[in-house]
């Protein structure tokens, strides 16, 4: 897997996520630092003609260029790929009269003819570039474009996207009418709607092209999303020295459900791999003989009533707690929920443990006040947060209500702090979609979190082992197989 090797070069600015307005103010504060637009357009197109040769032998293209900026990439796009030899047609909606500024400058050098954009035009494409719209867009495709994109991506032609696939929102992802390329290049960082489904889907594989942008500028945006990467927290990741103890490495606690025992276990087993020194299960004395005889490192200490469990707690033994996996939706799991919330110390609710407040959400938000990781999947979330909004917008709102990192799981995980700050996740295979994967994830950030990392810090790293994991296995994937993955992640990781 080199991905990981060549990849833990990138720094953290370099996940760095840009919204619509933040690139738009790039773009200006490029300008105001002697870069012109009508540069940035020319490297931008030229961005994309460099990946159209480096990907396909010439043929004839068609570049549907669009009324705005996007639309003038595209020309650029052609002018450069028709100078290097490629047949190269271009459609426009629009006339390219109504062009402004760098997109008139750039589209007045096409020499060509330039016809209009209709479903017609596709005739004797073997490669299409959509040049309509870039990520700002805020209507639906309609009429000529939405036409013309349909009938493209009934055919067999690769498309090549400029920017994004025309009518994905780089700001959450979402599709107005747009079809799959095979290529998207963008500028300088990546968006949300990159890395958000259904975007990142839509657009195939991502480039991200330097156009000459200044380095500086990014200090100046201050972003404050990110793509989920080691970058992001290789520096936090808790290591073992030479004079480290068990102890030392924290001690994880899991409470153990009944009759559901294998959630809490394989939490465990993730918890531990994860590298916390001791990991503990709390269970009901009735389930203690089903826990103890499948452990073996994994230490198991049975509890007789709630008040034994909350003396359990208030021992000082403990450095982080999980309650959820299998725990049940009842108003004992909602008791020892506030229980360990109570104590301050670091704590993760999951599963059966967040929907056991959705009669009262307001009780989650009044009882958090120490670190605290929540990790629902879609239906929790929406049984105790606002579901309104794309998912990036909702995970930060959810966030900032309840003063937890909130970790909304899926395909595109979004990892969101209370001051704003937010990762997207987009390691995750597909093969992660089956019983009991969310109860390790779980663990494996508990296991990070016992140890003293921080609770952003947890929840990102943990998401990222847990899709490192996953690929590393491939298919045919069990929950149970992810916890004995992580020690080869851990290993490339620190090569
Ligand atoms: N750093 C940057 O921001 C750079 C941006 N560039 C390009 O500029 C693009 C952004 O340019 P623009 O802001 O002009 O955006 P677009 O190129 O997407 O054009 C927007 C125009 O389309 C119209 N429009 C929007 N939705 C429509 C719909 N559904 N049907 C019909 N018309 C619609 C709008 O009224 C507007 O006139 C980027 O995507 C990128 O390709 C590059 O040129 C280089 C640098
Ligand atoms: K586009």
């Amino acid at each position: 897997m080199n991905m990981l090797i060549s990849e833990s070069v990138l720094t953290n600015r370099q996940c760095a996520l840009l919204t619509v307005g933040q690139m738009a103010e790039a773009d200006r504060r490029s300008v105001a630092a002697g870069v012109s637009s009508f540069e940035l357009m020319a490297n931008a197109g030229a961005a994309v003609a460099h990946e159209i040769e480096c990907h396909w032998t010439p043929r004839p293209v068609l570049v549907l260029c669009g009324p705005g900026n996007n639309g003038g990439d595209g020309f650029v796009t052609a002018h450069v790929l028709a100078e290097a030899g490629w047949p190269v047609r271009v459609a426009m909606l629009g006339s390219r009269f109504s062009l402004k500024d760098e997109a008139r400058q750039h589209a007045q050098r096409w020499v060509g003819e330039v016809e209009a954009l209709s479903p017609e035009v596709l005739e004797g494409a073997e490669l299409i570039v959509d040049a309509l719209f870039g990520a700002g867009l805020s209507r639906p495709l309609q009429d000529q474009a939405l036409e013309t994109l349909a009938a493209a991506s009934h055919g067999t032609v690769p498309i090549v996207a400029i920017d994004t696939p025309s009518g994905v929102m780089g700001d959450s992802g979402e599709s107005l009418g747009a079809v799959p390329a095979v290529l998207t290049v963008t500028f300088f960082r990546k968006k949300p709607g990159h890395l958000l489904l259904p975007g990142r889907d839509l657009c195939g594989e991502v480039i991200v092209a330097d156009i000459g942008t200044p380095k500086a500028v990014l200090d100046a945006i201050a972003p404050q999303t990110y793509e989920n990467h080691p970058a992001l927290w290789l520096a936090n990741l808790p290591r073992a020295t030479s004079d480290t103890d068990k102890h030392s490495r924290g001690h994880a606690l899991i409470f153990g459900g009944y009759p559901m025992t294998g959630a809490a276990r394989m939490a465990a087993r993730g918890a531990a791999r994860a590298g916390s020194g001791l990991t503990t299960i709390a269970v009901p004395e009735i389930a203690f003989p089903i826990y103890a005889t499948v452990l073996d490192s994994i230490m198991v200490r049975p509890w007789l009533t709630p008040e034994d469990f909350g003396h359990l707690l208030n021992g000082s033994r403990f450095s982080a707690w999980l309650i959820g996996p299998g725990a049940g939706v009842d108003k004992e799991t909602f008791g020892h929920a506030l229980a360990m919330l109570a104590t301050g110390r670091p704590t993760i609710i999951d599963a059966d443990a967040i929907t056991a407040f959705q009669d009262e959400p307001g009780a989650l938000d009044r009882a958090i006040h120490g670190p605290c990781v929540l990790t629902p999947h879609e239906s929790e979330f929406r049984r105790v947060f606002d579901p309104f909004g794309d998912k990036l917008t909702r995970t930060r709102a959810a966030a900032r209500r309840c003063g937890a990192v909130v970790v909304l799981k899926g395909s595109d995980t979004v990892i969101a702090a209370p001051d704003g700050r937010a990762i997207i996740n987009a390691n995750a295979p597909p093969t992660l979609a089956t019983a009991g994967t969310g109860d390790v994830l779980s663990g494996i950030i508990l296991g990070l979190l016992a140890q003293g990392m921080s609770a952003f810090d947890s929840a990102a790293a943990g998401v990222w082992l847990h899709g490192a994991a996953a690929a590393e296995f491939g298919p045919g994937l069990l929950a149970e197989d992810l916890p004995d993955l992580l020690p080869a992640v851990f290993r490339r990781l620190y090569s």
